[in-house]
């Protein structure tokens, strides 16, 4: 069977490259509303209710609205925005977070994709939280650099407008109240709500998220080698995983160590860099913000999906 795919927010930037990356595929028939009627309710309707599954690539409002236009028991959603990552009844699409994770989005009607922002560092923590390696009060900081692709289509034109006078490094978030808090908070397994305070940087796309773990504090003070094994022996267990676990490595510098160095792939690479003297751990997640951050992602979460209905 081909299934009916309809990416509500087709021309915006997670869209479009949701778009090219099902271009050629035969087990799927994109249907998609005129670019003209784009923002036309009815139009978006018809097309919802007519799809098997529907990817919304729209901001949070409007991707509210669109759930709120399925009439039908049928249509499938993945929803890209904010909007419903921490809903009730809706599966949480980052499939590495536990064993049984890819098996409850395939079966799941309601697919909230992950934040560009959350995915590393719950990936990186989750594990160390569930090992019981960190506490889950463990006061967690998180910053980092993303392209400016990451702000969408407002954000691009801004940065290309500007060119070299764009600046080069712009921390934001400085209300230290991110979007992503609940979601990062929720699915790394925190009872509080950590520290996080990006960066974006005059480059299009690819990011880097760090935590840093100052570790002296805790009763017992778990080794580097201990944290990257609870890390890497999480997504070893796993059936299917795009995540990677970079090996151990005391190095100063390293050209990997790079945010567009994932660029163009699925791929997120994880690193656990470790000082024992110290009691000083720096993790460290690369990625393409527009891979496993958002079109990437959603595309695995529609494969897992399809496993059901083609
Ligand atoms: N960019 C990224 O790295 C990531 C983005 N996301 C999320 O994905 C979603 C889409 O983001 P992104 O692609 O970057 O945003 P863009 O601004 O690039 O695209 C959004 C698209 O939605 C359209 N749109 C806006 N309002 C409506 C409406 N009421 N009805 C129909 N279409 C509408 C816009 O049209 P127009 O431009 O004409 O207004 C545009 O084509 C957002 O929720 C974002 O937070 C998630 C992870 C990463
Ligand atoms: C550089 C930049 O501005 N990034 C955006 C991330 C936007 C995004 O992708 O957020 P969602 O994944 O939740 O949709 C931000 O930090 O708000």
């Amino acid at each position: 069977m081909t299934a009916k795919i309809f990416i509500d927010g087709e021309h915006g930037t997670t869209g479009l490259q949701i778009r090219t990356r099902l271009a050629e595929r035969k087990d799927i028939e994109l249907i998609s509303v005129p670019v003209e009627r784009r923002k036309d309710k009815a139009a978006r309707a018809e097309y919802l209710n007519s799809a098997d599954i529907a990817i919304l690539c729209l901001p949070d409002d409007a991707a509210r609205e669109s759930v709120s236009l399925i009439e039908n028991e049928t249509t499938r959603v993945i929803d890209a925005s904010t909007a419903h990552r921490v809903a009730d009844g809706w599966a949480y699409g980052f499939p590495e977070l536990d064993r049984g994770q890819a098996k409850a989005i395939a079966e799941a009607r309601r697919v909230a994709n992950p934040g560009c922002w959350p995915q590393g560092p719950i990936a990186l923590l989750r594990p160390l939280v569930s090992a019981g390696l960190l506490p889950a009060d463990f006061p967690v900081t998180v910053n980092g650099i993303s392209g400016y692709s990451g702000g969408g289509r407002q954000m691009i034109e801004d940065y290309e407008a500007k060119g070299e006078d764009a600046p080069e490094f712009l921390p934001y978030a400085l209300g230290l109240n991110h979007k992503h808090l609940p979601e990062l908070r929720a699915y790394a397994k925190l009872s509080r709500d950590p520290l996080m305070q990006p960066a974006v940087g005059n480059f299009a796309q690819g990011m880097v998220a760090a935590v840093p773990l100052q570790l002296g504090h805790l009763d017992r003070v778990p080794k580097g080698e201990e944290l990257h094994a609870a890390i890497a022996d999480h997504y070893a267990s796993l059936e299917e995983s795009v995540v990677e676990v970079a090996p151990p490595a005391a190095i100063e510098r390293s050209a990997d160590i790079e945010p567009e160095h994932l660029n163009g792939t699925n791929t997120m690479r994880l690193h656990v860099f470790t000082n024992d003297a110290r009691a000083q751990t720096l993790l460290l997640a690369i990625y393409d913000n527009l891979g496993k951050g958002a079109s990437g992602a959603a595309v695995q979460n529609l494969d897992l999906m399809l496993r059901d209905i083609v």
